[in-house]
């Protein structure tokens, strides 16, 4: 699996999520803007995967800080910072990420600057290899919960593209493959950016994982057939309360899944979990622009060009609709997160 996001030479190099899954190309940012500009464009992606690169971000436009002054210093990173915040709102561990840096700044008052610049790189680098290792986590804790020969339902992205590497819902599914277990997935395509057919499909296909790619709306048909044995999907921000906001969709696999007595899992790292944030609807849910619905990715017209579009990223599943939430710590009711 390619690495989604890397400190290189210098540079924070992303692998271009919005050129898969026909070419893969990479794209080497080399300031905190261009960073940004990726995150809000959708070149990386996935809430986990956000946050690495926005951490990596700020280590970056440290380095070209020229101020001496460790007040000065503090000032002119939280403004990139600020900057990096500003790119997507739903993701929680955007933010959580740039608060670790943050402390890290703090930690190191009264240090020369050049080894805070050093120590931004490497908290940037331990953010990344901590996420691996909790998906890895994940992947163990979730697989436990895999059968032999089940069909697995997922929606959106929530792999390797999505994280530091491996996944959170396709860590789970990596990790019962890798135990040998007979099982296939099922990906919803995810309009209208498509993470599903473009980003899950091309993944799995790449470590030979069985892949069937179904329209959003095929979901409840497959589950009536009696085809889905458990659905499992990410998320990018968990409150308090358990409840969970994840791509748009999300909530309608939820009912879906209820109404048929077909358990519905969300796997997700603890950086993902807002204690701050007490329910669901508490949480900012981003809205994109129309031209991702009224086109095909940009290209083909859909949609009559002037036709209103409503375009929420993202929905809020609430936690008595969700089986269990698998973290790297193991599996936990929605409703005992906060206990
Ligand atoms: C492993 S979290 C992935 C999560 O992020 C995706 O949203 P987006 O592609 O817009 O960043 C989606 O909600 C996935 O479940």
């Amino acid at each position: 699996m390619v690495q989604t996001v890397e400190w290189k030479d210098g540079a924070v190099r992303l692998l271009d999520q919005t050129k898969l899954p026909l070419h893969v190309e990479f794209l080497d940012c080399r300031d905190y803007f261009a960073v940004a500009q990726a995150i809000r464009e959708l070149r990386v992606r996935g809430a986990p995967a956000i946050g690495i690169t926005a951490a990596m971000g700020v280590a970056l436009g440290a380095q070209a800080l020229v101020a001496t002054d460790f007040d000065r210093f503090k000032a002119e990173l939280w403004t990139i910072c600020d900057h990096l915040a500003a790119t997507r709102p739903t993701a929680v561990n955007l933010f959580w990420a740039i608060e670790r840096m943050k402390r890290v700044v703090d930690r190191h008052q009264g240090s020369p600057i050049p080894e805070i610049k050093m120590a931004l790189i490497d908290e940037a680098q331990a953010i990344l290899q901590e996420d691996i290792r909790m998906c890895r986590s994940i992947g163990y804790h979730g697989a436990l919960l895999i059968k032999n020969d089940q069909t697995i339902l997922t929606h959106c992205n929530a792999g390797a593209l999505a994280t530091g590497g491996y996944g959170t819902a396709l860590g789970v599914v990596r990790a019962a493959w890798e135990q040998g277990k007979k099982i296939r997935v099922i990906a919803g395509e995810t309009r209208p950016v498509l993470q599903g057919a473009r980003l899950t499909a091309w993944e799995l296909m790449q470590d030979g994982i069985p892949v069937t790619l179904i329209t959003d709306n095929m979901a409840g048909a497959l589950m009536k057939q009696g085809k889905i044995h458990v659905c499992i999907v990410g998320a990018d921000r968990i409150s308090a309360n358990g409840d969970v906001a994840n791509k748009i969709g999300t909530y309608s696999v939820a009912v879906l899944a209820r109404a048929h007595g077909i358990p519905f899992y969300v796997a997700a790292p603890s950086s993902t979990i807002d204690l701050n944030t007490i329910s669901g609807d508490k949480i900012p849910i981003e809205e994109r622009s129309s031209e991702e619905v009224r086109t095909a990715l940009g290209s083909t017209h859909l949609a009559p060009p002037e036709v209103e579009v409503y375009n929420p990223a993202f929905d809020v599943t609430p936690a008595d609709l969700i089986t269990g939430i698998i973290t790297e710590r193991g599996v936990v009711e929605p409703a005992r997160l906060s206990l």
